[in-house]
């Protein structure tokens, strides 16, 4: 038996007017998702637990099978072990954005919580010049994919009050900046790099290439290293990861799974998605599990950008979901799982913590034909609702 994850990050949402009150998920062409939902079976899902903030840190861990409750210590840590950064057990890590503040009057807003979605090459210019004005024991900075880079506080303070800056767009960052023991340190941090980031040639670049710059970092996602228990000692399978980003990398990671890194696969709109579902086929001759994660619905709504939404779900849908059902079928038997991990409503242009929809086919040939597709209605429709996320993963498995 064969199982694979197709995890659309964000992909679920609310209905908009400029849709005609459908959600995306409705109003996009999604043949392959539409064909599962008609056939297997769909349901919802609450991935986030009660008390936890929607971040796909903890959304994704219940994907996977695992229990927040029990495992999670904060976003960056797992970051961190897919860049393989080892963390003492007194050392903090923290996410580290490259970001666009823009001053307003008296205030600075956070006008862009990617820089313009930087590219990996040029936030990797970046990190390395506040790395060596920042050179110590202290505080180490890693870099990572695109916006998205690390730091390690050596024996630093996790218990602050930090927020992701893709929850506050638009807004001043005076009240979000980190808050508790250790936040001046952090703050102090963060005012460096707009010193460095200003003065960089790099700025001057963007700026007259019409891009936006990265004037600053801005630390959250704070946490200590994670204990996971093996997922082939949970679960009995081996399996392999597919992602362009080192979070779900991570998870990953610290769950013992193989990690395939696939050319081209960017974490944004332009990723490789054909390359994606070839490697996960391929995958599946030597696991019997793999995960493949699309991060591209999640960040076209965190830009609040409807039609680059919709041509994610739609690339998601043909050049994700239709290669992999077509090619499961060289598999005596399969369980094919389609779902985001937390809703990313684009008017909202963050997560909410609302029940995901999911759909699980493994093959079966009856239609239903009262089930409009695959969205968030017909998924509320039906009876089956997981109260606890984690355990979706369990239905995948045993079906
Ligand atoms: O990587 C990130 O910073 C966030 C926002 O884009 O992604 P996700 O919402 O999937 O955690």
């Amino acid at each position: 038996m064969k199982h694979i994850v197709l995890l659309g990050d964000g992909m679920s949402d609310e209905k908009l007017p400029q849709l005609g009150n459908k959600t995306p998920l409705q109003a996009a062409n999604t043949p392959n998702m539409d064909f599962m939902a008609r056939r297997g079976k769909l349901g919802t899902a609450r991935t986030v637990p009660p008390g936890f903030s929607p971040g796909s840190d903890v959304a994704n861990l219940s994907v996977f099978g695992y229990n927040p409750q029990t495992c999670y210590s904060g976003r960056s840590p797992l970051e961190a072990a897919s860049m393989g950064v080892e963390l003492a057990p007194d050392d903090v890590a923290f996410r580290v954005n490259l970001v666009n503040l823009s001053p307003r009057g008296n205030r600075m807003i956070m006008q862009d919580y990617s820089a313009g979605h930087i590219s990996t090459e040029e936030g990797g210019e970046l990190i390395e010049a506040l790395k060596a004005e920042t050179a110590g024991d202290e505080f180490q900075f890693h870099p990572g994919v695109g916006y998205r880079h690390l730091l390690v506080w050596r024996g630093g303070k996790v218990d602050l009050i930090t927020v992701p800056p893709h929850d506050i767009t638009g807004k001043d960052i005076l009240p979000h900046l980190p808050q508790g023991e250790g936040a001046k340190r952090l703050i102090e941090l963060m005012n460096t790099s707009q010193m460095v980031f200003f003065n960089h040639p790099q700025y001057r670049k963007r700026v007259d290439a019409g891009k936006v710059p990265a004037n600053s970092i801005w630390l959250w996602g704070q946490g200590k290293r994670p204990t996971m228990v093996p997922f082939r000692q949970k679960f009995g399978l081996t399996g392999a990861v597919i992602s362009a980003v080192d979070l779900i990398r991570g998870i990953g990671v610290c769950a013992g799974l193989e990690i395939i890194k696939v050319p081209g696969a960017t974490g944004y709109i332009d990723t490789n998605y054909r390359g994606k579902a070839e490697a996960a086929l391929d995958a599946l001759e030597r696991h019997d599990f793999v995960y493949l994660h699309v991060e591209a619905p999640d960040e076209a709504s965190h830009s609040g950008n409807l039609e680059h939404k919709m041509k994610a779900i739609e690339d998601f849908d043909a050049q994700i979901v239709g290669p992999i059902l077509e090619g499961v079928k060289k598999f005596d038997s399969y369980r094919v799982l389609c779902t985001p991990d937390h809703p990313t409503p684009v008017a909202r242009m963050t997560h909410t913590s609302d029940p995901v929809p999911f759909v699980l086919y493994s093959g079966e040939n009856q239609e239903n034909p009262a089930v409009a597709g695959y969205d968030e209605d017909s998924a509320k429709a039906t009876s089956l609702e997981l109260k606890e996320g984690f355990r979706l993963m369990e239905m995948l498995l045993q079906g």
